[in-house]
């Protein structure tokens, strides 16, 4: 299998407000050098650099705006006297004015965040971009033929919709590959998120499409970050009414009820019959992950990767979250081995 690697993910890393203490981000660059190493030492398939794509790109699933406030927001904030992580610490929440775009770089912070989870460095945006662009590359090796591949992205992305970023993502990786699947000729792609966490922004970006079908297996919002979607009454709207399928867990789920959900996801892509299937690989699904709360097995994903290998489609895997570093690089390379065993 083919890997899609950028080592301008270095140029990120920056501070997280998590339980009330500003410490160094949990999405942190050792992730995806573990995540390399196993590659390499497992011999999974060559590893190449990205493409460089335009930004029009991100833009087909992102507000240009948004796009242009990513690119710009450091330049915004250092030009305002500071040289720290900037972090969004205000939101246009409940009656509060969402409408109208602040001009100062703190009201955009937060126009532009649902969390405090994504702070903006100096190297950010290159590292972002750089991520986008992994997965587009991995997207044009699919529409070139290859029957799979691995977009190695970091910062991940599927927290991040049209015009927001949160919980360590900013440009919709997954996301933006889809859309690309499509532009590329495809009629119908299936995109699922096995992350431990909701992936609203995924949902949000193709909620009223029926073109894109969204499905996340994830920790139940009543008591799981994001906390305000992936419920299971979230089922898409307008023409996308149908095309939405969350399976909220509770804590502990194990692979014995977490493979019930997966198949019966799987059996709503295989109905559904997509072109591709774009994968959003998650792995704080894992048992020792310090911020999630599920109970898989490092074996567990061996047959996770099995299980979408059955579906039989065009897979593009793309990277997102998963914290226990030590056991990252055999949690995700271990569902694209089950995927390549089982396909
Ligand atoms: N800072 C709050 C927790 C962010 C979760 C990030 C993640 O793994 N999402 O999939
Ligand atoms: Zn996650």
């Amino acid at each position: 299998m083919l890997t899609i690697y950028s080592d301008a993910h270095h140029l990120h890393h920056g501070c997280e407000l998590k339980d009330g203490v500003l410490m160094p981000c949990f999405e942190q660059p050792g992730r995806a050098d573990t995540i390399l190493a196993r590659v390499r030492a497992t011999g999974l398939g060559p590893v190449a650099a990205p493409g460089e794509y335009d930004s029009a790109r991100y833009a087909r699933v992102h507000s240009p705006r948004y796009v242009r406030f990513l690119e710009r927001a450091w330049d915004e904030w250092t030009a305002s006297g500071r040289s720290h992580d900037a972090l969004p610490l205000i939101w246009p929440v409940r009656d509060l004015r969402g409408d109208i775009e602040p001009e100062f770089i703190d009201g955009k912070l937060g126009f532009y965040a649902m969390d405090a989870g994504v702070a903006i460095t100096a190297g950010t945006w290159k590292a972002v971009r750089a991520s986008a662009d992994v997965a587009l590359t991995g997207m044009d090796a699919l529409l070139a033929g290859e029957r799979s591949a691995f977009a190695l992205c970091r910062p991940p992305g599927h927290h991040a919709a049209a015009e927001y970023m949160g919980g360590y993502c900013y440009l919709n990786n997954a996301a933006i590959a889809a859309q690309s699947c499509l532009d590329g000729g495809a009629g119908k792609v299936a995109l699922l998120d096995v992350d431990y966490h909701h992936g609203n922004g995924g949902q949000s970006i193709f909620y009223q499409r029926d073109d894109v079908m969204f499905l996340s297996l994830h920790g139940d919002p009543k008591y799981s970050y994001p906390y305000f979607s992936g419920h299971r009454d979230e089922t898409g709207a307008g023409s996308g009414l149908g095309f939405n399928h969350n399976y909220p867990l509770p804590h502990g789920t194990g692979w014995p009820a977490y493979s019930e959900a997966l198949n019966h996801a799987c059996g709503r892509i295989a109905a559904y019959a997509p072109d591709a299937l774009v994968v959003s690989l998650g792995v704080d699904t894992f048992k020792d992950d310090p911020i999630s709360q599920f109970r898989l097995e490092s074996e567990d994903f061996l047959r996770l990767g099995a299980r979408i290998a059955e579906l039989g489609l065009p897979t593009l895997f793309v990277m997102e979250g998963g914290y226990m570093v030590d056991d990252i690089g055999v949690n995700a390379v271990n569902v694209l081995t089950g995927f390549l065993a089982g396909g």
